[in-house]
């Protein structure tokens, strides 16, 4: 929200915007096609991430295309296609372009897959999605072991590192990727910088969203296993002898590693289970078979993948409205992770916590809040983290296992049933670390001292302080990950402006390390569902009205170009001085040529070159009118607006002017 005075800023009056508050969370729909491959698809995703052990279990077993558990029968619209796709048959031996081929179709190339993750190619005819799953159900081995799943050490993993024989390990798991290289949307040369290494880090740094593990499932070579002999010891007593020569007969150590992978395969095939009317149900998950506890050792990679769950509502009248909830859990030896899934786009809130060893997690979308019970197997330890990953709608809560050990089951599991969020929370809060980041702004972060929690993207809380003996209010929204000084999940950020005449800002701004505070929230009404069809947004802010757009303009460039193709903010501030993140800004504008800063100073030095004056139409005829031309029927432009009221309304009366419809607008007012 602005910082727009050190009053408490309610200001809905006069807003042509239904602002409610305290609302809390977003309008969850299903997700469409485009979401079929997003890892964390809060349906296919769990789908899929629970398919894989029956595809451990049975390697040969082709993909069933109207399966729940499959990939999707028509290509992704993130998919680039020709007309030739359709005609080339799987059976075809897939054929690596040449750089110059490849390249030279490339939509886009903005840097590399660790400098900047767009970075799109142009698929040869016959390489399509659909093209993928027909040479994935052509019968042919790609693993290029025979099919048979065994462990892999990272030696081994190294070295298949050539275009002709590549692995790549994710999450713990090999996968050959040597016939996936020209299917690759980013191209065959990115996806070769995962070859022959553990690529999770790389992988979730360009696309964390990508179904890995379906697109893959064919691949699947094993677990990477660090307490490993060197391969040779394990697959051949004599150590000197040929690859190939391996890999004919399955030795005795192959055997039993396939039946453990078959018994992992069979522990944790889904149950589905539905929860009743009954206000609540307990679920418990079934162990690991004794073989497979006793392969899985101490490493930190996950061992085990669990079940999992549906909450449904209670009363049937109320079912529509309340977006479905879904769990999965997952184990290192050291660390649990409990999945929540909330749907595609559901921007849910948050918060986790351990009270007498009991996990209690609490989601909350739509204004509906869910709340998820663990009694672990073991004991489990703070710090929790909490990560969203906003496109999914999944939340990740990761506990620390007091005593490093793999768990047979992670614990009952109590959900809870669905109830409507009737007043936001409060939380008391320490101060971390207060950094002065302009002349006048101080950016204080601070830790909810129950356990981490997270605000919806585009949503507020609300600091309270007494002072003088009465209390304090002043909305401030959390920068998020990636702009504040922690990258720490559980460190809420606010960018605090110090009003001098102000009441809470010179306290704020003057907190030390160690002092407490108490917030409230979340609160805002921003649906990201509105952002679904976006593929240009205008984020239009003055001063510390920049702060909700922080981790909307992350968002929108974390999609693919197919999704957005620019993003442009227009930032008003009084001098250079003011501008917030600067620096930040241009480097991202440098990386990401989609993304694209107007600074408009409304007290400019004489030297500088740029805009100068305050909000007026022929300003945003200028910068934004031929965008908003370019749309049909259906908008795909959006602009958020932020900062001061007057601003605010200002620049509302004249979007409209420039034709932007209200459905195309959102102004952050908290
Ligand atoms: C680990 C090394 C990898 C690197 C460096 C890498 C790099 C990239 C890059 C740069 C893009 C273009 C991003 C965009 O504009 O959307 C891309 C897209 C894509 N990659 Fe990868 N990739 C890697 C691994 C994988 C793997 C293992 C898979 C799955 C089998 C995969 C599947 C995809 C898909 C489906 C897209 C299109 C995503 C979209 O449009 O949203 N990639 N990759």
């Amino acid at each position: 929200m602005a910082d727009s005075g050190d009053e408490q800023v309610n200001s809905t009056r006069g807003s042509p915007f239904p602002i409610t508050l305290p609302t809390v969370l977003c309008t969850p729909e299903p997700p469409d096609e485009d979401n079929l491959l997003l890892k964390t698809n809060s349906f296919i995703s769990s789908e899929s991430k629970l398919s894989l052990p029956s595809n451990l279990g049975t390697p040969t077993s082709p993909l069933k295309l109207s399966s729940p558990l499959s990939l999707p029968t028509s290509p992704s619209p993130f998919m680039k296609t020709s007309p030739q796709t359709e005609v080339r048959r799987s059976s075809e031996s897939p054929q690596l372009p040449t750089s110059n081929q490849q390249f030279a179709g490339k939509l886009i190339n903005n840097g590399s897959a660790t400098g900047n993750p767009r970075n799109k190619c142009a698929l040869q005819p016959g390489h399509s999605l659909m093209d993928w799953i027909r040479f994935g159900n052509s019968g042919k081995d790609l693993t290029g072991v025979g099919g048979r799943l065994r462990p892999v050490s990272p030696q081994e993993l190294a070295n298949h590192n050539t275009q002709n024989d590549a692995w790549l390990a994710i999450r713990g798991r090999v996968y050959n990727i040597t016939h996936y290289l020209p299917y690759h949307p980013g191209g065959p040369e990115e996806l070769m910088k995962g070859a022959g290494i553990d690529a999770t880090q790389l992988f979730d740094k360009v696309h964390p969203w990508v179904n890995y593990d379906s697109l893959l499932a064919k691949c699947l070579v094993g677990p990477l296993r660090f307490d490993l002999p060197d391969p040779e010891e394990l697959f051949d007593t004599s150590s000197h002898s040929l690859k190939s020569d391996r890999l004919k007969e399955p030795s005795k150590a192959q055997e039993l590693v396939r039946k453990s992978m078959e018994n992992l395969a069979n522990c944790i095939t889904p149950v589905r289970k539905k929860i009743t009317s009954k206000s609540e149900e307990n679920v418990k998950c079934s162990p690991p078979s004794k073989i497979m506890q006793s392969l899985i050792q101490s490493s930190d990679l996950p061992v085990s993948i669990s079940r999992r769950a549906a909450a449904s509502p209670t009363k049937n009248a109320e079912k529509a409205d309340i977006p479905p909830l879904r769990y999965d859990w997952i184990q290192t030896t050291t660390k649990l992770t409990i999945s929540v899934y909330t749907g595609a786009l559901a921007n849910p809130g948050g918060c986790a916590r351990i009270t007498e060893g009991v996990l209690l997690i609490e989601v909350a979308t739509n204004g509906w809040l869910r709340t998820l019970k663990l009694v672990p197997e073991a004991k489990l330890q703070d710090p929790l983290q909490l990560r969203v990953y906003a496109e999914s709608g999944k939340i990740d809560i990761i506990a620390q296992k007091v005593d490093s050990a793999v768990w047979k089951h992670c614990g009952e599991v109590t959900l809870g049933t669905a109830s409507r969020v009737s007043s936001p929370r409060t939380v008391e809060c320490r101060v971390v670390s207060s950094n002065v980041v302009t002349h006048d702004t101080v950016m204080l972060a601070v830790t909810p001292r129950s356990g981490p929690v997270v605000v919806p993207l585009g949503h507020h809380i609300r600091v309270h302080m007494k002072i003088a003996g009465s209390e304090c209010i002043r909305s401030y929204t959390p920068v998020g990950e990636g702009w504040g000084p922690s990258e720490d999940s559980s460190t809420l950020s606010l960018a605090v402006k110090k009003y001098v005449t102000g009441s809470l800002s010179p306290q704020l701004t003057t907190l030390k390390v160690g002092n407490r505070l108490t917030l409230s929230g979340p609160y805002g009404s921003f649906q990201l569902q509105k952002l679904k069809a976006v593929k240009r947004i205008f984020f239009i802010a003055a001063g510390t009205g920049i702060t909700p757009m922080l981790g909307l303009l992350k968002f929108m460039l974390s999609r693919s170009i197919l999704r957005c193709e620019k993003a442009h903010l227009i930032f008003f501030n009084k001098t250079e001085d003011d501008i917030l993140f600067k620096d930040k800004f241009d480097e991202i504008s440098k990386e990401d040529s989609r993304f694209v800063v107007t600074h408009v100073l409304s007290d400019a030095k004489t030297n500088w070159t740029g805009y100068k004056g305050r909000i007026r139409i022929d300003l945003l005829n200028k910068i934004i009118g031929k965008d908003v031309q370019k749309c049909g029927e259906q908008c795909t432009h959006f602009v958020c607006i932020c900062g001061p009221a007057e601003f605010t309304q200002t620049g509302l009366q004249l979007l409209r002017k420039c034709t932007i419809k209200d459905d195309c607008l959102h102004a952050f007012i908290g």
